[in-house]
């Protein structure tokens, strides 16, 4: 049986570049080959918000990776700000008082939080230097465990932990959001939890979050219809 997902659905192409004309050439050159977007801190310091604003009235899914994490007030009043932006997604950091702050924020509207639990350029040696006692697996598991119970929407993981979080119970509901995608062959980078598409999928990530293959590629357009090609095959 042949799956029925459009597999555009499960990519959200990260905008990191430097300007809102150079987002706004990759925007019009990958078309209709990407539908979801993410607008992290590069572009959302200067022009991204405007444009994500722009992008979401036009009809494409907007994701703000804006890590929010702050005192109560401000994250609430952060939160409710880019829910007047019309975008669908936003990230804070998976501190209970953050995700709290941000659930109230939210309230009504449509917007979805996602808790950001361990970087995915992070590794167990990274926790231990950050003062972290237990190892990715287990704070990630514990993070997500109290993102649920807060009332997130989403997790903000590795590819590699989707298994283990819904073995560990986090529900089906929750969606799980997994940068760190590489495609075979693909320079790494900064990351070092990562995970190729097919296996993301395969693995039961929720959506794949990818910026340098694609941003970086001679051909973006092709790198992405790649990716979707790599995805749809996987979904079946
Ligand atoms: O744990 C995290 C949380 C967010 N990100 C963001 O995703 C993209 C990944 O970009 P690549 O170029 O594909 O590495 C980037 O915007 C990060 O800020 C993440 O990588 N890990």
């Amino acid at each position: 049986m042949t799956s029925n997902l459009d597999p555009r659905q499960k990519l959200f192409v990260a905008l990191d570049l430097s300007s809102l004309s150079e987002a706004e050439r990759l925007v019009a050159l990958l078309g209709d080959s990407a539908t979801h977007y993410k607008i992290g801190y590069r572009l959302g310091y200067s022009d991204g918000i405007a444009f994500g604003r722009e992008l979401a009235a036009s009809g494409k899914t907007i994701f703000f990776d804006l890590k929010l994490h702050d005192i109560d007030n401000t994250v609430r009043e952060g939160v409710e700000s880019i829910v007047r932006t019309g975008a669908h997604y936003l990230t804070v950091h998976a501190y209970p008082q953050t995700m709290k702050a941000a659930v109230a924020g939210r309230e009504g509207s449509g917007l979805k939080i996602l808790a950001v639990t361990i970087l995915t350029s992070w590794n167990d040696v990274d926790c231990a230097e950050a003062g972290y006692q237990g190892n990715v697996t287990t704070l990630v598991q514990n993070k997500a465990r109290q993102a649920v119970a807060i009332g997130i929407d989403g997790i903000v993981c590795s590819a590699q932990e989707t298994g283990m979080l819904r073995a560990a119970g986090i529900p089906d509901r929750i969606e799980l959001v997994t940068p760190g995608i590489r495609p075979k062959g693909a320079e790494i980078g900064d990351q070092k939890r990562i995970v190729t598409p097919s296996a993301a999928i395969a693995g039961g990530a929720d959506r794949l979050v990818v910026g340098r293959p694609i941003t970086g590629a001679r051909d973006p357009a092709a790198a992405a219809d790649a990716i979707l090609a790599e995805i749809a095959t996987t979904l079946g």
